[in-house]
């Protein structure tokens, strides 16, 4: 029977030769990942089943990377349960206070590999599909069921393929690619589908711009994101794991494949608006829209070529006075490149406060939370009310190129306006 990708990583998981989507099954998972938040909440409910050894030490990556360093004696408390945990389990696959976001952390050092089956307690672990896995958001109780068997069941997602094509402006990104999409279909237009993104603009993107699609799918209901692995794919994967993969493509005439087409020809920067992801607006539309913070980091758009396309836009030029700018790298491998690369000396010449790798401001948890009335310009995945701070604060969504132009001139800014 002709299948998608996510049915066939899917069926090799659960041992059958075909699987149809809808169908109910039980999967081996390949990485089980927990970080700082909601990792303790995993290992109480591991420990009330009555669990005493995980399934397989050498599956489980765990990382701390939401409230690090520790902001305060709770999140203190987390990290020592964790970090008892991944003692006594013997867990190796352990990444402190120091290693940076969880999703951009498990691809870079060769956690992930085409055709495997990845969950982790939280939801952006979708982004991981970039790399032609099955990766997706899973609750605490659920992990406390893969830590005690290394299984879990899975309900077959249908798949809509997003068939990408064009040619991107200059200053258009994978982030204004996808900011459109969810405009278009909105929050609930992918609700527990797959999404998968094909055609030629998808095949010219670097692995960077892929996590970007694949990270976001969850913004509009998917289940996961996902990229069929490529020579691109390949390259990446064998630069950093020596796991075995598995190539698995979609069959064109699988039954449960839905088909859409994006036309980005001519498409501008993409701004979300208050208070919803899909609150799209190309950026004509709110140009000029006056901003207190820019936050340049993620594991949306925290990557290096993020915070080069930010460089190339502030060197020589200062951050507005009326804004405060914070450039927060994905990981401490992107940290250290934009070092070696002088990028950082950029950023802290135009003004800019550069913070370790962590999630920073964008889910409000943490550092450079916004007051009542403030508004920010992120380049991160969600905008809800209160997000990043007070319930009365706003945030934007963009690439890191208009986050950097915008910081610039204190407003929102197309990068051609510099
Ligand atoms: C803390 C965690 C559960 C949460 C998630 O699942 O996505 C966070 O990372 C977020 O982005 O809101
Ligand atoms: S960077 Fe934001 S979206 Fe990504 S895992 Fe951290 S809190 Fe969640």
């Amino acid at each position: 029977m002709p299948m998608t990708i996510s049915e066939k990583i899917l069926a090799k998981a659960a041992g059958k030769k075909e699987v149809e989507a809808g169908e109910i099954i039980m999967a081996n998972i390949d990485v089980a990942m927990m970080h700082d938040l909601t990792g303790p909440l995993a290992v109480e409910a591991f420990k009330k089943i009555g669990s005493e050894k995980v399934w397989d030490p050498s599956k489980i990556v765990v990382l701390f990377d939401h409230q690090v360093p520790a902001d305060s004696i709770e999140a203190a408390e987390n990290h020592i349960i964790m970090r008892k945990f991944v003692k006594e389990q013997n867990i190796k696959d352990f990444y402190d206070v120091r290693e940076g976001i969880c999703h951009q952390v498990l691809p870079e050092k060769g956690h992930v590999t085409p055709g495997d089956v990845i969950v982790g307690t939280d939801s952006h672990t979708c982004t991981h599909g970039a790399l032609g896995a099955f990766a997706t958001g899973i609750g605490s109780t659920d992990m406390a069921m893969v830590l005690a068997t290394g299984k879990l069941w899975f309900k077959v997602p249908e798949t809509i393929q997003f068939k990408i094509e064009g040619q991107p402006k200059d200053h258009v990104y994978a982030k204004d690619i996808i900011l459109y999409i969810i405009g278009k279909i909105g929050i609930d237009g992918a609700t527990y589908k797959a999404c998968e993104f094909t055609g030629s603009t998808v095949k010219n993107m670097n692995i960077s711009e892929r996590l970007v699609l694949c990270n976001m799918a969850i913004e509009m209901g998917g289940k996961t994101g996902i990229i069929e692995a490529d020579e691109k794919t390949i390259e990446y994967v064998k630069k950093r794991s020596k796991k075995p993969y598995n190539v698995m493509k979609t069959d064109p005439d699988a039954p449960s494949l839905e088909k859409i087409q994006v036309n980005i020809e001519g498409l501008e920067p993409q701004i979300a608006c208050p208070h919803n992801v899909d609150n799209v607006k190309p950026i004509s539309e709110v140009e000029g829209t006056e901003i207190d913070q820019i936050f340049i980091g993620s594991c949306t758009n925290g990557r290096i070529e993020d915070l080069r396309d930010a460089a190339k836009i502030l060197k020589g030029k200062k951050v507005s006075k009326k804004v405060r700018m914070l450039i927060i790298p994905a990981s401490r491998e992107v940290y250290t490149k934009a070092l070696n690369e002088g990028l950082i000396k950029i950023f802290i010449d135009a003004g800019a406060i550069i913070c370790n790798p962590c999630c920073g401001p964008c889910l409000g948890g943490h550092i450079g939370l916004l007051g009542p009335g403030e508004v920010s310009l992120s380049t991160s995945n969600r905008n809800f009310k209160g997000r990043q701070g007070s319930p009365e604060s706003e945030v934007y969504l963009s690439s890191a190129a208009v986050a950097a132009a915008s910081a610039i001139k204190g407003k929102i800014t197309h990068p051609k306006n510099i």
